[in-house]
C-alpha cells in the first residue's frame, strides 16, 4: 500500500486510559492508542476482546466509563463529529419494508449537503441488486452491500466496519474489499475494520490494532510491527527456553521433538545457530492471539499525543 493518502500528523482516533465496565466486568480496560488519519486499520482480537465496544464508542453510540476517546480531536458524540463518521455494525440495522431505493433516499435525507448518490448507487448496481427490492427480501450478503452503500454515500472521513464481510461469498468479498479500498484511497478516508479473517487483511491494511481481554496488545504500522519481530527456527532440547533467548522478548515458543520455533522481539543479535525470518502478518497475529499475555507493543505513531497535536 502506498503512503500517498495518509496524514501522519492528523489524528483520526485517540484513546487515553479508555475503559468500559459492564455489570459482569470490564469490556475495555485502560486502552491507550492513536490512529493517524488516512490509515486502513485492522482491528483484530479473539471473541469478546472488546472490538465492537471500541467501535461503538468511536461511533458515538455509547460513552466510556473511564478515560477518553476522541475522533479528530473531539468527542465522538459531538454533533460536529457525527457527520464525519460512518459505522457499519455487525447487525446492520436497516428498515426491512423499505426498498433499496427508499433506503438510499433516506441516506440522502439524513446526510444533506454531503451525500454521494453516485457512489452509493454504484455499489448497489455492481451487486446486481434491483433498486425496487425490499430490504427484508435480500440475502444477508446483499443487505451488507446496502449497508456499505449507505456508509459510502455519507462520504465519511472515518469509516468504522464491524466484521463487514463475514456474510459475503469469497468472490463478492474480494470485490467489496477492492471497492472499499478504491473509495478510501480516493478520499483519504480512515478505515477501522474489525475482522477475524486474517488472510483478508494482508496487503489491505497498513495499520493494526490488536486487542485481547479488553486491552491493546499491538498498535502501529503493520510494516513496523512485523519488522519488530523475528521468527526463529532451530534445535533445542528440554522444556526450558534456550538460554540464548534470555534478554529478548519471546512472544510465543513451540517445541516439536528437538525442533524449536519462537516469535521473538529481539534486542540485538541472537547468539547460537538459528534460522531467522520475518513473520507474515498472519503469523504475527496468530502468535499474539495464542499468547495474549505477551508484553504490549505500540510503535511511536500509535502512542497518544498531547491534546494540541490531536486536534484536527
Ligand atoms: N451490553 C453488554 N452487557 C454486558 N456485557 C457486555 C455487553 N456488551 C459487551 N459485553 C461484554 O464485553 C466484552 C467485549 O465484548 P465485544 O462485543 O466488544 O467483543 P468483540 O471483540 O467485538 O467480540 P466478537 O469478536 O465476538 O464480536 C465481552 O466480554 C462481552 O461479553
Amino acid at each position: 500500500m502506498t503512503d500517498l493518502t495518509f496524514q501522519p500528523d492528523r489524528t483520526a482516533l485517540q484513546a487515553v486510559g479508555l475503559g468500559v465496565k459492564h455489570r459482569r466486568g470490564w469490556a475495555l480496560r485502560d486502552c491507550s492508542f492513536r490512529l493517524p488519519a488516512g490509515r486502513i486499520c485492522a482491528l483484530v482480537g479473539p471473541n469478546g476482546a472488546g472490538k465492537s465496544t471500541l467501535l461503538s464508542l468511536a461511533a458515538g453510540l455509547r460513552r466510556p466509563t473511564t478515560g477518553s476517546l476522541t475522533a479528530f480531536g473531539a468527542g465522538p458524540t459531538d454533533p460536529a463529529i457525527r457527520p464525519r463518521v460512518a459505522f457499519v455494525a455487525q447487525e446492520k440495522p436497516l428498515y426491512p419494508h423499505f426498498t433499496v431505493a427508499d433506503t438510499l433516499r433516506l441516506g440522502h435525507e439524513l446526510n444533506p449537503g454531503v451525500w454521494d448518490q453516485a457512489a452509493a448507487e454504484r455499489l448497489v448496481r455492481d451487486g446486481g441488486l434491483p433498486f425496487g427490492a425490499r430490504v427484508g427480501s435480500l440475502s444477508g450478503g446483499q443487505r451488507t452491500r446496502v449497508a456499505l452503500a449507505l456508509a459510502f454515500g455519507k462520504k465519511p472521513e472515518l469509516l468504522l466496519l464491524d466484521e463487514p464481510m463475514s456474510d459475503l461469498d469469497p468472490l463478492v468479498r474480494h470485490q467489496m474489499m477492492a471497492a472499499l479500498m478504491a473509495e478510501a484511497a480516493e478520499r483519504a478516508t480512515t478505515v477501522v475494520m474489525a475482522s477475524h479473517v486474517l488472510a483478508e487483511l494482508d496487503g489491505v491494511c497498513d495499520y493494526l490494532l490488536l486487542m485481547a481481554d479488553g486491552q491493546v496488545r499491538l498498535a502501529g504500522e503493520v510494516e513496523d510491527l512485523i519488522a519488530a519481530h523475528t521468527l526463529l527456527l532451530g534445535r533445542h532440547e528440554g522444556p526450558a527456553l534456550p538460554p540464548e533467548l534470555a534478554g529478548h522478548t519471546v512472544v510465543e515458543s513451540r517445541a516439536t521433538g528437538r525442533q524449536f520455533s519462537a516469535l521473538v522481539r529481539t534486542d540485538g543479535p541472537v547468539a547460537g545457530r538459528w534460522e531467522a525470518t520475518e513473520p507474515s502478518l498472519e503469523e504475527l497475529l496468530l502468535a499474539h492471539l495464542r499468547a495474549p499475555g505477551a508484553p504490549a507493543l505500540l510503535t511511536p505513531s500509535a502512542e497518544p499525543r498531547g491534546a494540541a497535536k490531536a486536534a484536527a
